[in-house]
């Protein structure tokens, strides 16, 4: 299908995305733009199909089974603005014959960059001092004060070695980390940056100070980190999660700090989106980020012009780069 010699096919962008991407957009398409960027309900979701022939949604707008089986003819291409897709039902909108795209490579160093800031942060009491400091609270000094843990040459566990989990290894080398790995699959050697590879999570767990999450939310991965799993890991370890809120039992997370196995947890993703889980909010040794781990301008940017290649691609009757 080529739509380039017909008029503008019409597009729903679901969110504010970069103004760079918004220019490119309106250029380009008939766009339609949401500037109250607020996430677009099922309903217009399902309204959408009828209206649009692509939409750029956002992990903030859910295209359920259910809401798919409402759908009208005309969307044809759902072009994500973001590399996660569980907010998609992949197989309800593939069996419509709808195209999806994600925005892969682009935000891993962004990302990246977040989990090592939750790492350092969450491991130097960063959230904590930094609160004592702004309230005035800071009336002594002690050797015992706020006593961290070392990052430098510390041992760190990375589930998923994708494309961030692989640029969060490569950062976490310039502090002499001793990287290990679980993945699906074993990586080829030059991609590993060294990490050694465990067939088990929990033989991953055993050795992991540090544990950052990196692998997607899918079925298989739901609830990965339970108390059983948690308490596999060495006394006093640091969580870190920007992969998705749902592959943590965030009970099973509050029972360890409670207890003193992980001494503490930077967290980007949760359970509940937007809001976190107010049971945290208690803990001071929880470094805590509201789901920005690509919100970067330049990586806003990229995966707005990510999204549009892939549409660009489709609407020309090419393979969009990033087909799922
Ligand atoms: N906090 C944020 O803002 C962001 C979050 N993310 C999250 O990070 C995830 C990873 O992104 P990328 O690295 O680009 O994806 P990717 O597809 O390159 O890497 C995912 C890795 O996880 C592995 N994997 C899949 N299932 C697994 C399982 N059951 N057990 C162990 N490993 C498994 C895959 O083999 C792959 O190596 C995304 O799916 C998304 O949920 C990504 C970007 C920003
Ligand atoms: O969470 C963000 C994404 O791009 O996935």
């Amino acid at each position: 299908m080529c739509f380039q010699k017909m008029s503008k096919p019409r597009i729903w962008v679901t969110r504010r995305l970069s103004d760079a991407t918004l220019e490119r957009a309106a250029r380009d398409y008939e766009v339609v733009i949401n500037y109250e960027d607020r996430p677009g309900t099922a309903e217009e979701i399902i309204a959408a199909s009828a209206a649009f022939d692509g939409i750029i949604p956002c992990h903030s707008e859910h295209f359920s089974a259910e809401v798919v089986a409402q759908f009208s003819d005309r969307l044809k291409i759902v072009a994500n603005h973001s590399v996660g897709v569980d907010h998609c039902d992949l197989p309800a909108l593939k069996s419509r014959g709808i195209v999806v795209t994600n925005t892969p490579d682009v935000l891993s160093d962004a990302t990246a960059e977040l989990a090592m800031l939750l790492m350092l942060g969450a491991a130097r009491h960063a959230v904590a001092g930094d609160r004592i400091v702004r309230s005035g609270a800071w009336d002594s000094w002690s050797p015992a004060f706020m006593v961290g843990k070392q990052v430098t040459g510390a041992r760190l566990g990375i589930i998923g070695m994708g494309r961030v989990g692989r640029a969060f290894a490569a950062k976490a080398r310039g502090f002499d980390m001793e990287l290990h790995y679980f993945n699906r699959s074993p990586l080829a050697e030059e991609l590993t940056q060294g990490a050694v590879y465990h067939d088990t999570v929990e033989s991953l767990l055993g050795v992991s100070d540090f544990l950052s999450l990196h692998c997607p939310a899918t079925p298989e991965t739901n609830g990965l980190m339970s108390a059983e799993r948690f308490a596999l890991m060495p006394a006093g370890a640091v969580f870190v999660n920007t992969a998705r809120g749902a592959l943590v039992d965030e009970a099973a997370l509050i029972g360890a700090l409670d207890s003193g196995q992980l001494s503490a947890a930077g967290l980007d993703c949760f359970q509940v989106e937007p809001g976190g889980n107010p049971a945290f909010s208690r803990f001071d040794n929880i470094f805590m980020l509201p789901h920005i781990g690509s919100a970067t301008g330049q990586t806003r940017d990229a995966m707005g012009f990510r999204a549009l290649d892939n549409l660009d691609a489709f609407f020309a009757g090419k393979a969009p780069g990033d087909q799922l």
